[in-house]
């Protein structure tokens, strides 16, 4: 879909016609999106191994791209699935580590000689997106770091398929240009388990037919907490998600809520509804994804039990659906699905990024990364819980009159990576004063 409209196909129009093709380069493929995204390929293969050809989509992998935190599994994706490109964000020495480990896979397995080209470096996985064969990016690096490769898959014509949110929150207007120059109808496809039911949900009426779209969140661990509960929590009660298995990032950010904030701003970036008619319902059983509510006052919501393996799914082959990627909802057996307002008063996160974010410019680039070292610092134990996001407020708050603001209408690569450099310097000296 192109930015502000609903999806040019539905799921359900698409399903009668071939399933594609898709030769993907998946950004991230040891952490929790890209080891599900390997899930993927792989449930592909088997059906139409089993099947045949006809009714699934074919994926085939031509690249892995990773930081340098897990060489020994990148290795083995890597000799399992033969792609053409290896990268890590490491250094010189890593990307030998990187070779020798795969040769030690190969020789271990009975397969054929495979030496694949092996990048390293901060740039590599941006160069894995644009350069690197294919026709897709997933892009399931955590961080902000991952706005480089969004910005190389679609300035050089590739789908991309983007769970990385940080990206588009620190690039917005950046991201939404090269959404518009793209060649493709469809260049984006949300993986966010959110942002993909609102793309299912938003193919059943027109733009002007949209009131509000409501992105629904778990609470975290912490739901039903006032501020005063939440000073003593550890990181390990923090890192214990109710409903998803995650990374730690993203846990932490759904601890805090400021998940949902990234999510707000993601929402109206990616489809175009203002701010104020995006709202985020408490819904602890995450069955429901997200809803879009009509003008008629008619509500569509996507449900399915809480499994990544489905948006990611789709994000690889949108329109076309995999069949059995994960399994539907036991209509069958009793079930609650409760839903409640989000208590803003102990979870201001929401709050914070909507204001930033009215204001315009290199605001919400200075909260997610002034949330990142935040998110560092408390597991690192030197930070409170709540100090994450009082943190994020108090950068915020100094970023207009710091010098490193710059406007919407003068965004710049340059100026949102110097805004990022200053929010994380400006975290760390904040937090040192009280560490
Ligand atoms: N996990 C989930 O269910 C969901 C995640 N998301 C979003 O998806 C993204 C990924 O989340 P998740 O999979 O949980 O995170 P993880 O921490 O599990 O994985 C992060 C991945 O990024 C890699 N990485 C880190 N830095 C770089 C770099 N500079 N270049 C290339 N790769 C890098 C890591 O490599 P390594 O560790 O090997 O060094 C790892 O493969 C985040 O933006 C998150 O918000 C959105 C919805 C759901
Ligand atoms: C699975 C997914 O999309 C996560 O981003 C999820 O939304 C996190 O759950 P919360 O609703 O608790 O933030
Ligand atoms: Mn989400």
């Amino acid at each position: 879909m192109k930015f502000g409209s609903v999806p040019a196909a539905s799921p359900s129009a698409a399903s009668v016609e071939a399933p594609p093709a898709r030769a993907v380069a998946i950004l991230g493929s040891t952490g929790s999106i890209g080891t599900q995204a390997l899930d993927v390929v792989e449930h592909c293969a088997a059906l139409r191994a089993e099947d045949g050809p006809d009714a699934t989509p074919e994926l085939t992998v031509t690249a892995l791209a990773a930081g340098a935190g897990n060489l020994p599994l990148l290795a083995a994706q890597a000799a399992r699935h033969r792609p053409g490109v290896v990268a890590t964000s490491g250094t010189a020495d890593d990307a030998e580590r990187l070779r020798t480990l795969i040769a030690a896979e190969v020789g271990a397995g009975t397969g054929a000689a495979y030496a694949p080209v092996i990048l390293h470096g901060p740039e590599a996985a941006a160069a894995v997106a644009a350069e690197a064969p294919g026709d897709t990016v997933l892009n399931g690096i955590t961080g902000s770091i991952g706005l480089a490769p969004t910005l190389a898959a679609l300035n050089a014509g590739k789908r991309l398929a983007l769970a990385n949110k940080e990206s588009l929150i620190a690039g917005g207007r950046l991201v939404q240009e090269a959404v518009a120059a793209s060649p493709l109808e469809q260049p984006l496809i949300p993986v966010d388990s959110e942002h993909s039911a609102l793309a299912q949900a938003l193919a059943s009426g027109a733009d002007r037919e949209v009131s509000r779209l409501v992105v629904t969140a778990s609470g975290g661990p912490f739901r039903g907490r006032g501020r005063e509960e939440l000073r003593d929590v550890t990181p390990r009660e923090a890192l214990a998600h109710p409903t998803w298995d995650m990374g730690l990032v993203v846990t932490t950010n759904s601890a805090t809520m400021v998940n949902k904030a990234l999510e707000v701003l993601e929402a109206h970036l990616l489809f175009g509804v203002d701010l104020d008619r995006i709202v985020v319902a408490v819904h602890p059983q995450s069955m429901v994804h997200s809803l879009v509510e009509f003008v008629d006052g008619s509500t569509i919501a996507q449900v399915s039990p809480p499994d990544m393996r489905l948006p990611i799914a789709l994000g690889l082959t949108w329109p076309h659906r995999v069949a059995g990627i994960a399994s539907g909802c036991a209509w069958d057996a009793p079930q609650d699905w409760t839903f409640e307002p989000l208590d803003e008063e102990a979870f201001p996160a929401v709050r914070m990024l909507k204001e930033a974010a009215r204001a315009g410019g290199t605001g919400p680039a200075v909260f997610n990364a002034a949330n990142e070292q935040a998110v560092a610092a408390f597991h690192a134990g030197t930070i409170r819980f709540t100090e994450i996001v009082e943190t994020v407020g108090a950068v915020l708050a100094e970023h207009p009159g710091s010098g490193a603001h710059t406007p919407d209408e003068d965004l710049s690569v340059e100026a949102v990576l110097r805004a990022e450099r200053w929010a994380r310097e400006r975290t760390d000296e904040l937090l040192g004063v009280r560490a």
